[in-house]
């Protein structure tokens, strides 16, 4: 049986850091995801074994853990292995977040091949893409969730400064499977329109547990409105 599926509707918090950062560690990235569950979160999405391990300790929600890895020179980042996608499990992941594009992955493998690998071990896959056709591929081979992650950070993508809520919209309309809409998502009325344009639930991540960023987003309109 596969582990806890994130069945409601709502906001889903990722908490992630990047090395350097000041909020970087899975102490702090635990206690993030500890106060996203107390703001009702339905879900906590997070990146690296530590971070999952120490989030899974600390919150009662399901957890979509990722790996993100740079392997040679590809552009395929996130969870780019089978090997990766076993670690995110194997530290605790409730749901198992990969690049669902038909790049070339580093371990030579197609994304069917880890799609069916994980599937074997009963291990729920989000596949973080950029397209339609990316989202529907993914849901033909069987995955638990389709992510508009991607769109923006693939050359072939819309390249927008907003959230990706057309993507969302076209996918909801051409497939059953749950739609998750992530990226981008500053405002709540882009939240609440990308429910309403048929997401399951929404990954919000900057906007929330990355205050540096947020500092500069407010700091940043005051100075294009005011002379300061
Ligand atoms: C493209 C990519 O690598 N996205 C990553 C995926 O896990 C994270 O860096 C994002 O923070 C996450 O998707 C949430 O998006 P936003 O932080 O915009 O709310």
């Amino acid at each position: 049986m596969m582990r806890q599926m994130i069945t409601r509707r709502g906001l889903v918090v990722s908490c992630q850091a990047y090395q350097g950062e000041p909020l970087f560690g899975a102490d702090h990235m635990a206690e993030m995801a500890l106060a996203a569950e107390l703001g009702g979160a339905i879900g906590i999405r997070a990146n690296g074994t530590a971070d999952i391990a120490a989030i899974k300790q600390k919150v009662d929600i399901p957890v979509i853990g990722l790996v993100k890895q740079q392997i040679g020179n590809g552009p395929v980042y996130i969870t780019p292995t089978l090997q990766t996608a076993i670690a995110a499990y194997e530290a605790g992941a409730d749901i198992v977040a990969i690049d669902g594009t038909g790049r070339e992955r580093p371990d030579g493998k197609t994304l069917q091949e880890v799609v069916e690998a994980l599937h074997h071990r009963n291990i729920a896959v989000m596949a973080d893409i950029s397209t339609v056709e990316e989202g529907l591929y993914a849901a033909q081979l069987g995955v638990q969730y389709i992510s508009t992650t991607l769109s923006g950070y693939t050359p072939y993508s819309p390249q927008c400064v907003e959230p990706d809520i057309e993507l969302v919209r076209k996918l909801a309309q051409k497939t059953a499977i749950p739609v998750v809409a992530e990226g981008r998502f500053r405002r709540s009325m882009d939240m609440v329109e990308a429910l309403e344009a048929g997401a399951q639930f929404v990954v919000v991540g900057s906007a929330i547990t990355r205050p540096q960023f947020l500092t500069e987003h407010y700091w940043k309109a005051m100075q294009d409105t005011v002379k300061l």
